[in-house]
């Protein structure tokens, strides 16, 4: 791994300019709790659709629709070129480990170079086509509880648009930048697919699945929300923040769904924290943790197998699985596309050199397209829920990206 200082610290952005000016698929993460922002660029203009084997693939960014049932949907950025940008001790200077670094010779590589200094591809100007209107989502949420009581399914998870017109100044890598100052827990990504000609960036709170360099498998039990912030707000302590009957109820399901899919692989030593209040930007969650020691039970494809079988957990779709996706697909009305998918990197090294593959739910994100922003929310239904205060969990949730955007919505 080569390390070099970078005096000017646009390196960054010019290599995503460049990226993007040649249509090179593109993504740029932070771990939670990590300082390091990771590059990978991939010279395959469109990218292969790969069911995700952590055995097998080689280092890449995971990027996976909704709907993808038998997992074959799933994106894969395979990574001709990964760079880690971190700052040093004072704070001052960025400075870049090159992981993966193509040939000097390597075209796309030259071509990549020699546009570093290119300006910005010029926007399009593009109009808002399609954002749900609240008494469409209360009469959708309306009729899910009337499924509910009639016992088609116990929960399903709704989600909605809301579009912005983003500013003329807008740029991506600065806006990843402020996402990963304001949300330090969370996963924060920006990954740029040329072929679609969009970007989706977000500061997701979930990890999907996660197996590190010494064979520990993690997943988690995310659901059930309210403001981190009190009336006047200040924010609200986690131990002092009180649940419903409902959040804890709509909670429990994605615990016990998670139970389950271990029970179908008859793996039964784990171990299991919470459910414990954790805050996530502007909001509260319950969170129930997993954890599995894959090298102690002498399973170590753990990861493979319950990345196929948790996709999508109750925390996005429902329980059961089939009847609220069904519901989903018939009556939300919109694509979700890349909205409540998967993403991630597969078997990338680290500053410390180890490798590890960690899955993210794409939660609290959007799409960016031309000068437009779709924005993704989602809520838990459950026979207790109340219409408008749905509604109302959805705009807070729309508000952990918004506010980063500096644009009244
Ligand atoms: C579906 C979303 O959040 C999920 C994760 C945490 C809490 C949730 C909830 O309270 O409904 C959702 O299950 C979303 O942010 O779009």
């Amino acid at each position: 791994m080569t390390t070099t200082v970078i005096e000017n610290s646009t390196f960054r952005q010019n290599l995503w300019n460049s990226a993007q000016s040649l249509a090179f698929p593109t993504a740029l993460w932070r771990l939670p709790k990590q300082t390091e922002k990771h590059f990978l660029i991939s010279f395959d203009g469109i990218p292969q659709k790969s069911k995700i084997d952590f055995e097998e693939l080689g280092s890449g960014f995971a990027f996976s629709p909704f709907e993808n049932p038998d997992g074959q949907q799933t994106l894969f950025l395979k990574a001709d070129l990964h760079y880690i940008f971190d700052i040093n001790e004072s704070n001052t200077n960025e400075f870049v480990k090159e992981v993966i670094t193509p040939s000097a010779l390597n075209p796309n590589f030259v071509a990549l170079t020699n546009g570093l200094s290119k300006a910005n591809p010029p926007k399009q100007k593009k109009q808002i086509s399609k954002q749900t209107q609240p008494e469409d989502f209360i009469q959708l949420v309306n009729q899910a509880i009337s499924e509910i009581k009639r016992d088609v399914f116990k929960k399903v998870v709704l989600s909605r648009t809301k579009q912005i017109v983003l500013p003329s100044n807008f740029d991506v890598v600065s806006t990843f930048d402020k996402l990963c100052q304001a949300y330090p827990s969370a996963f924060v990504s920006a990954v740029s697919l040329p072929h679609l000609g969009v970007v989706w960036m977000g500061a997701s709170p979930e990890t999907l699945v996660s197996q590190d360099s010494k064979g520990i498998f993690r997943t988690m039990a995310l659901a059930g929300t309210q403001s981190a912030y009190d009336a006047d707000g200040n924010l609200i302590k986690t131990s002092e923040a009180l649940w419903r009957q409902k959040e804890i109820e709509e909670q429990s399901f994605v615990t016990r769904y998670i139970i389950n899919c271990l029970k179908k692989i008859r793996v039964r030593e784990f171990e299991e924290e919470g459910p414990k209040t954790v805050i996530a930007g502007n909001l509260m969650h319950l969170r129930t943790d997993i954890l599995i020691d894959t090298i102690a039970i002498n399973f170590p494809q753990l990861a493979t197998v319950m990345l196929d079988l948790l996709h999508p957990t109750s925390a996005v779709c429902g329980m059961p699985k089939a009847d609220a996706t069904a519901f989903i697909l018939a009556n939300e009305g919109y694509d979700r596309e890349f909205y409540s998918g998967f993403l991630g990197p597969v078997n990338i090294q680290k500053g410390n050199g180890e490798t590890e593959s960690q899955i993210f739910v794409n939660l609290r994100t959007m799409k960016v397209e031309d000068n437009l922003a779709t924005l993704y929310a989602g809520c838990g239904i459950t026979i207790d829920s109340n219409p408008e205060k749905e509604w109302q969990e959805t705009e807070m949730k729309t508000q952990t990206l918004g506010k980063i955007l500096n644009t009244e919505i």
